[in-house]
């Protein structure tokens, strides 16, 4: 069960190592307040779906995360760091592989520069992730490895990021909306897509608005509303919660 207070980070499960704890976090756009005292936990080798309406403020909480958006209170930790105050980049370094909603590919560029580009050594040195194994895992990308990025179709620029992000060898992935705008066949591949980089152990936190998608994908489930995360289980202890379904997340 899983109703959460509203300022405790919502826990992982006790099995889990937290490695993204978020606490009490207060985010404002000027005078207006989007976050209010969220709270969030990301387990180590978890996939948590941030499930939440329009607005609820599911990109607010990725951008606070990624220094984009700097809360005026609360803690955002990785692997016990604080993040808070940290700039943008340094983020970055420190572990957090953000894909925003909006798909930033370098155009001009080839698919493989777009990869190459951001490549770096995880925060502990670690290289998990070389061109190889991209290509092993985006066998699309293996074949238009010189082809404009540009040019590829907006399901082919949205798995380009991930990848892209992927070379930076972070150790949270936060993928914001994967499935928005792309044809439902597309929407299928990014799934089975997200799904091998859960079995291969990567942690992500994504947000959706669509519940389906989440449903085969998701290990855990946080639900957020009018910038409180209200609810935190697993996808099958959401999947069997109707109330929370209904009230939440019905479209
Ligand atoms: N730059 C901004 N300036 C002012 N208000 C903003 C800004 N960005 C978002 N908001 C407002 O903050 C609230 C939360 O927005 P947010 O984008 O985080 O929601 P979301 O859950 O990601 O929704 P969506 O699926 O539409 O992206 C909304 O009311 C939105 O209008």
């Amino acid at each position: 069960m899983t109703l959460t207070e509203p300022h405790a980070p919502a826990p992982a499960d006790a099995t889990t190592r937290a490695l993204l704890e978020v606490e009490a976090l207060d985010v404002y756009y000027g005078a207006s307040q989007v976050l209010f005292g969220l709270g969030l936990t990301v387990g180590e080798g978890e996939t948590v779906a941030l499930l939440g309406r329009n607005g609820a403020g599911k990109s607010t909480t990725f951008k606070a995360i990624a220094g984009l958006a700097p809360p005026r209170r609360g803690a955002v930790r990785l692997a016990g760091r604080e993040l808070v105050g940290v700039a943008t980049h340094h983020i970055a370094r420190a572990g957090i592989g953000y894909v925003p909603e909006d798909r930033q590919v370098f155009p001009e560029h080839s698919v493989e520069d777009n990869l190459t580009i951001g490549a770096k050594a995880g925060p502990k040195g670690a290289r998990d992730w070389t061109l190889e194994r991209i290509y092993d895992v985006f066998p699309i990308l293996a074949g238009m490895r010189t082809r404009m990025a540009g040019r590829l179709s907006g399901g082919e620029q949205q798995m380009l990021t991930i990848a892209r992000t992927l070379m930076g060898n972070p150790d949270l992935v936060l993928l914001d909306e994967p499935s928005e705008g792309l044809a439902p066949i597309i929407v299928v591949e990014i799934a089975k897509l997200i799904a091998t980089l859960r079995e291969m152990g990567v942690t992500i936190l994504m947000a959706e608005q669509n519940m389906h998608f989440c449903l085969d994908v998701a290990t855990h489930a946080a639900v957020i509303d009018k910038g409180v995360v209200v609810y935190r289980d697993t996808i099958d202890g959401l999947r069997a919660n109707r109330e929370i379904t209904d009230r939440y997340l019905s479209i």
